[in-house]
């Protein structure tokens, strides 16, 4: 229909569509926008993410994982993934008819689970990772912790109860060679890592490593900018179950005080942000995975998701570090 067969009823419809096409166009707009400190501020900087098991649960959450990745790399951030898999070893343990639990958060491995651990750590989820990331193209390089010297493990128990128990085939990083991963992203390319470690102690022992706890030991060695550990709650609950008790910021001290009174999951987790903030890394999030493209939102957007780990108390929401022209980081 011409110009001057619309009514002027048609008219003003057509009107209103172009005004609602036009506020939709300036909110797209904001929101590039509001990332341009952001990109600013982490322009070639490393990122770790640590992603979680439990936060894998589905295809879709894992695609839109990939496609973050994917993301961020062309944003010209350099992010490095270091992943869980627990529910995935214990489904993996069940259907072998092989018992397994958890103290202190950690699974008592024996030499048995440890190979299942291997087995599904760095042949399963890392290799299905790795193949969702080059989706997108050859951008992916699956490693595990015992690639190239890459970690090197101690074995540790765990207290519960304030009783030290021993906790089998697990172990702590305590060694990084960043060098296979620094390689990686040098080439322009996203590492994916499993996380395993040798003995140190042991030749040819192999040992269990938390994944959070691994990602900070390699946040810390190669200087990450920012830890983000993607799980299946929130953030951390001061008073775990209470949902109104999820904690938006908290600085080392009062973690350091927080601790002891933490249970399951999350005595690794806030362990490792603990460590990453220790170590030097500016600042570790713990957000929902669940939430199709949290990281997005938690990189490049004022919103504040999750809970943050900064090493001294400043201001309120996502702004731990705030520079003269008001850019958080
Ligand atoms: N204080 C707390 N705040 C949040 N979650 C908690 C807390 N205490 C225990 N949890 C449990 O920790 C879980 C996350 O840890 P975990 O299961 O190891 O996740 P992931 O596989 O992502 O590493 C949550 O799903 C929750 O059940
Ligand atoms: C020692 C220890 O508990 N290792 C973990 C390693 C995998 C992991 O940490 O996976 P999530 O991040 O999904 O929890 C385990 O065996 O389950």
């Amino acid at each position: 229909m011409s110009e001057e067969q619309m009514t002027p009823d048609a008219d003003a419809s057509a009107d209103a569509d172009a005004r609602s096409d036009a506020a939709a166009a300036a909110r797209k707009a904001g929101t590039l926008i509001e990332a341009l400190p952001w990109l600013k501020r982490f322009h070639g900087e490393t990122i770790v993410v640590k992603f979680g098991g439990n936060a894998m649960v589905s295809p879709e959450l894992q695609r839109a994982f990939a496609e973050d990745m994917v993301y961020l790399r062309y944003a010209g951030i350099r992010p490095v993934v270091v992943h869980g898999g627990g529910p995935q070893i214990s489904s993996m343990l069940d259907r072998l008819g092989i018992a397994s639990e958890f103290r202190g958060g950690y699974r008592v491995t024996t030499p048995e689970t440890m190979d299942v651990v291997r087995m599904v750590l760095s042949g399963q989820v890392n290799r299905e990772l790795v193949s969702l990331i080059n989706e997108h193209g050859p951008l992916a390089a699956g490693l595990s912790g015992e690639d190239a010297g890459l970690f090197r493990g101690r074995r540790r128990g765990a207290i519960v109860d304030g009783v030290e128990v021993d906790l089998g085939l697990v172990g702590d990083v305590v060694q990084v060679d960043p060098e296979a991963v620094l390689a990686q992203l040098d080439a322009g390319r996203i590492p994916v890592v499993s996380s395993i470690a040798p003995d140190l102690d042991q030749p040819g022992q192999s040992l269990n490593v938390n994944a959070d706890s691994a990602a900070a030991s390699l946040a810390v060695a190669l200087g990450a900018a920012k830890l983000v550990i993607l799980t299946d709650v929130a953030g951390l609950y001061r008073d775990w179950p209470n949902r109104d008790s999820l904690v938006s910021e908290i600085d080392v001290p009062e973690l350091e005080a927080l601790l002891p009174s933490l249970e399951s999951g999350m005595i690794p987790k806030m362990t490792a942000c603990l460590e990453a903030v220790a170590g030097g890394v500016p600042k570790a999030a713990i957000i929902d995975g669940r939430v199709p493209h949290s990281i997005l939102l938690e990189i490049f957007t004022r919103q504040g998701i999750g809970t943050e780990v900064v090493p001294a108390a400043v201001g309120a929401g996502n702004g731990a570090m705030t520079d003269a022209a008001g850019v958080t980081s």
